[in-house]
């Protein structure tokens, strides 16, 4: 076949293929992209993020969960500009945290990010009452003393707080005094709102009143917010719960407000199980438990979903179950608790001849 003036040319194929991909996040204010941080302790390798990925949109109020040890630190750390990670991309808004030199970091940090950390003491100076704690930032970025009087009266008000401008840390109930440092992080205006574990000191009532307070600030003032806890009544108070497990995203859990047809508003919670770029998915211990799933599984392609099948011999006529399927994402349930599980998908009988997959390769992917 002869070639017509029609067929593309190599560059135009390349230009296609840039604008029909795009740039993994593009649209997104937070992108972490396979990123990977590698510590050395005494000539031990630890892998504390292994080609981890997450999106947070613009506004979003977001929960990262995980089990000790599971990489939440790191993360908060390297999206705060206090750590460079070893491999990846990591961009916020237009920053790019790979490439900033010390001074874009401190730039970063007094403007387009705010923090609270666990510990008060961290957060909260304690010879300064509220206002002045809330203002300090305000001088420093060289705000008049009206302007950061007024300013630190609207945020202590948002956060419900306005009663304790005049008192020390000391003064305050530790709730309080978390509520206080919510305002003292975003004195400055930034478009982002990091939290460490602010719950970890609390109890649960007083847990409840801080995480309220994040998702007012996120509601009313419209800052994005990613608070990292192993607080369980978090998915409450927040649109997505997001659970890293080994340093990679793992699963998802997101809540929806369903309105039924009586016009009653339902928030529905249902978890998703992670696939990442390169088409991994962590399956649920309990999934690998329930069947002894190990080294390597077999793989179907079905009509709207993929299945995952233990390495051993099939029944020789393995019936499918008369139950339909289930659909798309596979193996997901609803679930209010993150770390939970989703319910084990019934298994039926491949249609096809499935490939194998390796421990590294895909588990299971649609
Ligand atoms: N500075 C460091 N040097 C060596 N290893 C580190 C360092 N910081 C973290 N790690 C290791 O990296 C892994 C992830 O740690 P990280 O603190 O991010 O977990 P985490 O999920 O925040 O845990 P926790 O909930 O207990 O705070 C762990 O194995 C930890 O021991």
């Amino acid at each position: 076949m002869t070639a017509t003036v029609d067929e593309p040319t190599l560059t135009t194929l390349e230009e296609r293929a840039r604008a029909g991909t795009g740039t993994f996040g593009e649209d997104h204010l937070i992108v972490c992209d396979s990123l990977v941080r590698i510590y050395q302790s005494e000539g031990v390798e630890v892998q504390a993020l292994q080609g981890l990925d997450l999106l947070v949109e613009q506004g979003e109020l977001v929960a990262i969960v995980g089990a000790s040890g599971s990489g939440k630190s790191t993360l908060l750390s390297v999206l705060s500009g206090l750590d460079v990670p070893t491999a990846g991309r990591v961009r916020v808004g237009d920053w790019d945290l790979m490439a900033m030199s010390a001074r874009q970091r401190v730039d970063y940090r007094r403007s387009m990010v705010g923090f609270v950390w666990q510990q008060t003491a961290r957060n909260l100076v304690p010879y300064l009452t509220s206002t002045e704690n809330v203002a300090f930032p305000l001088a420093l970025a060289g705000i008049r003393r009206r302007d950061r009087a007024r300013r630190a009266a609207e945020l202590l008000d948002v956060l419900g707080v306005g009663y304790c401008a005049d008192r020390r840390p000391g003064q305050m109930s530790g709730g309080e005094q978390q509520r206080v440092a919510i305002a003292v992080g975003l004195a400055n205006a930034p478009q982002v709102l990091f939290a460490d574990e602010p719950t970890g000191e609390l109890d649960t009532a007083t847990s409840h009143d801080v995480l309220e307070g994040l998702r007012t600030v996120n509601r009313e003032l419209g800052t994005t917010v990613v608070v990292v806890t192993h607080d369980p009544g978090v998915s409450e108070h927040v649109q997505r719960t997001v659970a890293i497990r080994d340093g990679r995203t793992s699963s998802e859990v997101v809540r929806r407000t369903q309105t039924h047809d009586d016009g009653t508003e339902h928030v529905v919670a249902e978890e998703f199980a992670v696939l990442d770029r390169a088409g991994r998915v962590q399956l649920p211990q309990e999934y690998r438990e329930t069947l002894e799933l190990a080294g390597r599984v077999r793989l179907a392609l079905e009509e709207s979903h993929v299945s995952v099948w233990p390495d051993r011999p099939r029944p020789a006529a393995a019936p499918a179950p008369a139950a339909p399927a289930p659909t798309a994402p596979a193996a997901v349930a609803p679930a209010e608790d993150p770390g939970a599980a989703p319910t084990p998908a019934a298994p039926r009988a491949p249609r096809q001849a499935a490939p194998t997959a390796g421990p590294d390769d895909a588990e299971e992917t649609r």
